[in-house]
């Protein structure tokens, strides 16, 4: 519908869809990228996030994907919530569609979905604490194995693309680059891309999401290095130059064996390396539950029974 894309919604505007005419005030800007703006929005008293089409082509096959997720989840039950946008809370993800006229006069396309309360992936171990990694990564594991178990790629995984809300919730966000199974990735981000490092194809597979998860770790605990990789000669690029980094990164050193393997394709889809992951947060626990000295210990014990004496004389003076 339009090739230039000048929209600018100011807060306190109120939208009128073109054909439904469902009204949404607008509050602020969520985020942009090479798509669309999304905009947060207000329609009886609910907070919603409206993305606003660059391209309405482009959106539409992004609200086409989230219809086909949308009949998916209704048809197979309620078994994994979490396989859609939102699906663990039950409210639908995608609530309106339908065009708007710009302030230029042009009509733009738009979308009404769930606001996810939330901060970039970055953001949230920044104000957190890096000790969060393992919880959020194994969440965001989660979350892409309902999507391959439903037959679909998310294909676009990057830190933008993942909203963390409070204790550790994941949320994806951006289903443009979602792709069914077996077809070529219909959008990728460079740096996350499998053929971009000469580690595979472009075609969609369960694989493929791993890969760019094993980078999305990298950007996120060593953004500095991962862009000087990007500097060399492209047929220079390589998993090696990946894999060296995460062992030398302290924070991802436990995990540099689990990296190896989706970063080569060892693992068959997301729930095969969730549970990988898993197990060795589960392992780690456990290693540091042993590795407390014999002599705290001790101390614990002999608190113990002295708090037990010591409730047991209490008890006999008060009869
Ligand atoms: N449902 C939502 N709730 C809250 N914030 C959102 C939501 N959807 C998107 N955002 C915010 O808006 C930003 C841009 O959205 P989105 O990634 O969909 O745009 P895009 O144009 O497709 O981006 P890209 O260029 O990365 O493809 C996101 O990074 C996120 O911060």
């Amino acid at each position: 519908m339009t090739t230039s894309f000048k929209i600018n919604l100011r807060r306190g505007m109120t939208v009128t869809g073109k054909w439904k005419r469902n009204r949404y005030q607008v509050e602020r800007l969520l985020g942009e990228g090479a798509n669309g703006k999304v905009y947060l929005v207000q329609r009886d008293r609910s907070w919603y996030a409206m993305k606003v089409g660059a391209d309405a082509v482009d959106l539409q096959s992004e609200i086409n994907v989230l219809q086909a997720l949308a009949k998916q989840e209704k048809s197979g039950g309620r078994s994994r919530q979490d396989a859609l946008p939102g699906g663990a809370s039950g409210e639908p993800f995608l609530i309106d569609v339908d065009d708007l006229y710009g302030s230029d006069g042009r009509e733009y396309s738009f979308y009404i979905m769930r606001y996810v309360r939330g901060v970039t992936l970055s953001e949230y171990l920044s104000q957190n604490g890096k000790e969060w990694f393992p919880l959020v990564g194994l969440n965001l594991l989660n979350k892409l194995a309902a999507l391959h178990s439903k037959g679909w790629v998310f294909g676009d995984l990057k830190v933008e693309n993942v909203l963390v809300a409070d204790y550790g919730y994941v949320e994806l966000v951006d289903y443009g680059g979602a792709t069914a199974s077996g077809r070529g990735i219909r959008q990728f981000t460079e740096i996350y891309d499998r053929g971009y490092w000469n580690a595979g194809s472009r075609s969609a597979d369960a694989k493929y999401d791993l890969f760019s998860f094993g980078v999305l770790c990298l950007q996120l605990l060593e953004p500095k290095r991962l862009q000087q990789l990007t500097t060399g000669l492209p047929q220079n690029r390589s998993i090696e130059e990946l894999l060296q980094l995460s062992k030398e990164n302290e924070t991802l050193k436990p995990v540099s064996e689990w990296l190896h393997r989706a970063l080569t394709g060892d693992f068959w889809d997301a729930a095969e390396g969730a549970e990988a992951w898993r197990l060795l947060m589960h392992r780690r626990q456990l290693r540091r539950r042993s590795d407390t000295p014999g002599w705290l210990k001790g101390l614990a014990a002999v608190s113990a029974v002295l708090l037990g004496v010591s409730v047991y004389w209490l008890l006999r003076g008060g009869l």
